[in-house]
């Protein structure tokens, strides 16, 4: 098999592993989440916070999200826009959505969209991640080609990155390819892993 094959398959597999989790395993992994995310402060007092709204076995979001707007915090969700480019609305629990091409569901009409770097914070939906925090996604390259500005970039900088995901969906060593751009944290219903220790002992 070549590399691209390989990365096909590796995706099909973790795909299918997250949708065969039960809906318990699915929330005591969102629980999980909550507590390792509450272990980084940017979490707790970033202005600006990006997401997901989880689709085909992601990592639910509902409890991260909850407390944001408690702490005056704003949450944003994805919408795609041309060139497989991303944007971010405003949303809050209750407002209205409706299905993006993905059959995921995005803010209607948002009165505001933000681009990728006026965000404090995103949390990112991954398929596979490594602890160098090299990303696998769906492989359309939405995320990388978004954040492709940090590249130019000192890390960490704003917007933080944190991937989201199981621990089962953790790999030994992903190749990263030229366009990558790497995470900065990756929270898993067990832990905050940071991906760069020496840059902020
Ligand atoms: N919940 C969630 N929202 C998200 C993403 C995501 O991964 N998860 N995205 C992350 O980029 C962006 C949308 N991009 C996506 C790209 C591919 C697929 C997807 O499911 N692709 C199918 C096959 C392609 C198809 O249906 O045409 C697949 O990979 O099986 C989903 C979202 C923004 N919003
Ligand atoms: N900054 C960029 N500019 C132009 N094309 C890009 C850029 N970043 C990624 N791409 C293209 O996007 C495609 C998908 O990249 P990759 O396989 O790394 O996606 P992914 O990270 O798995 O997916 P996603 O970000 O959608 O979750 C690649 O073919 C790549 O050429």
């Amino acid at each position: 098999m070549d590399a691209p094959a390989q990365r096909r398959q590796l995706r099909q597999d973790l795909a299918e592993r997250r949708r065969a989790l039960s809906p318990p395993e699915r929330m005591a992994a969102a629980q999980g989440l909550r507590r390792s995310l509450e272990l980084l402060p940017e979490y707790l007092t970033d202005a600006r916070v990006a997401g997901y709204w989880a689709s085909q076995g992601e990592l639910p979001l509902n409890l991260v999200i909850a407390p944001l707007a408690a702490r005056g915090q704003q949450f944003l969700l994805p919408v795609i826009g041309k060139g497989r480019r991303l944007r971010f609305a405003p949303w809050q629990s209750g407002e209205e959505v409706q299905p993006n091409r993905f059959g995921i569901p995005e803010p209607v009409a948002p009165a505001q969209l933000f681009e990728p770097f006026q965000l404090d914070l995103v949390l990112v939906p991954l398929l596979g991640f490594d602890r160098r925090g090299n990303r696998l996604g769906h492989g359309a390259g939405y995320y990388d080609r978004s954040f492709a500005f940090l590249n130019e970039q000192v890390r960490p900088t704003e917007p933080l990155l944190v991937g989201i995901a199981y621990s089962f969906q953790e790999l030994p060593r992903l190749e990263e390819q030229d366009w990558d751009v790497p995470l900065d944290f990756v929270a898993t219903e067990r832990e905050l892993i940071d991906c760069n220790p020496q840059a902020h002992p």
